[in-house]
């Protein structure tokens, strides 16, 4: 069932009463979110390229000295789109015309910044342990073939993309990392972002292929807004958001690959929590689909050996800092998620709230440096 079950949302529409829906949005949701009026050519080019197209509003309040400064942002989740035994390059280029399709309905949407699922030009898999032929998907993050492919998306459309690739550092003993790519929608790259913490938990082997990354909490200042990019695996550690919230993200993408036994029931937690604690926006998108590779893999839980990683269960959502979030997309198909969002609710949460000013960061910097000396002795006190 969990395979296959579309999503939460049109399963609580299918049992709830409708006058009784509204009320289970709010509790579950927060603050009711307005539905966007997509044109009706994204729509009908979603249906037609069998992808789902979802769109809300997050409203803020008037200002008197500031305009609202409104921003949509798009979400794409995906799923591989040949077996994983074909030849990489085609594999890529079959990968880099999905996403052109549905770029493509973004811009019609009218999205300003659009963000991919993690290592989203390749199979995830890290599962297997092999290396060939995996390493072979990672690319330059200045000029390799998906940054280059990017980069003339973010100019054809005005729309700044965050890639999230593996990436192959050729300056660096030909090393590679876990890296979001940054093109301005002049289509410059303007910089990456690698991925600070690396999983060490189910089939996710990725500290087989590389390491913690070593680029700390950039935050992009776009035309569009002030952006950083926390991936995946980040997403269960709070100081990670803290600091690129910190360094003045307003909204934080989370890239991610995960799947429905680990991590389902986490997955509409962490990143709405972190936009209500760091007074910013979260996107939170997941890769969707199973992958199958070809040789076996065992899981070190004295299973059977297997040939899918299990089920990405997509359901991309956008959470706001005053609590409320979008709807997933689906949970077994592809999708786009266009979020409008007035960047002004940043700033109004916290005078209302208050996390930043009443956040003893000191107190906790001091008990931090401590807490992490060798001869650190824990604060309890005993009878
Ligand atoms: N890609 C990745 O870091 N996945 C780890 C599992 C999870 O964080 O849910």
């Amino acid at each position: 069932m969990a395979g296959e079950l579309e999503s939460l949302e049109k399963l609580l529409e299918k049992h709830i009463p409708p006058d009784e829906l509204r009320e289970v949005w709010r509790l579950l949701y927060g603050k009711e979110i307005r539905p966007l009026d997509l044109p009706s050519c994204a729509s009908q080019a979603a249906s037609k390229a069998g992808f789902d197209l979802q769109g809300y509003g997050f409203e803020a309040a008037q200002e008197q000295t500031r305009r609202p400064r409104i921003v949509r942002v798009g979400l794409i989740q995906n799923k591989i789109q040949l077996p994983t035994t074909d030849p990489v390059t085609e594999q890529i280029s079959a990968l880099h015309r999905r996403i052109a399709e549905i770029v493509e309905v973004a811009a019609m949407c009218g999205v300003n910044i659009v963000c991919f699922q993690e290592a989203w030009s390749m199979p995830f898999a890290f599962c297997t342990r092999e290396k060939l032929p995996w390493t072979e998907f990672a690319e330059s993050a200045e000029d390799g073939m998906t940054t280059k492919f990017c980069q003339e998306l973010a100019k054809k459309h005005n729309m700044v993309i965050v890639s999230p690739i593996l990436e192959r550092d050729s300056v660096h003993g030909d090393t590679i990392w876990n890296t979001a790519v940054i093109i301005s929608n002049t289509g410059a790259v303007m910089g990456k972002s690698r991925k600070n913490h690396i999983p060490r938990v189910g089939d996710f082997n990725e500290s087989t292929y590389y390491m913690e990354g070593n680029t700390g909490h950039r935050v992009f200042q776009t035309a569009f807004g002030r952006i950083a990019v926390n991936i995946c695996y980040g997403r269960h550690h709070p100081l990670n958001w803290f600091m690129y919230s910190m360094n003045g993200a307003e909204i934080i993408f989370n890239p991610s690959a995960t799947i429905g036994e680990l991590s389902e029931s986490l997955w509409p937690i962490e990143a709405r929590n972190a936009a209500i604690a760091n007074h910013c926006f979260t996107c939170s998108i997941n890769r969707v689909g199973t992958e199958h590779f070809e040789n076996e893999f065992t899981s070190g839980d004295g299973k059977k050996a297997h040939r899918d990683f299990g089920h990405f269960y997509g359901s991309s959502y956008v959470s706001a800092p005053d609590g409320s979030r979008s709807p997933g997309l689906s949970r077994v198909r592809d999708g786009l998620l266009v979020a409008e969002m007035d960047l002004n609710l940043c700033r109004q949460t916290s005078d209302k709230w208050n996390f930043k000013m009443t956040g003893r960061y000191e107190m906790y910097a001091d008990e931090l440096t401590k807490a992490t000396q060798p001869d650190f002795k824990p604060n309890i006190v005993r009878e």
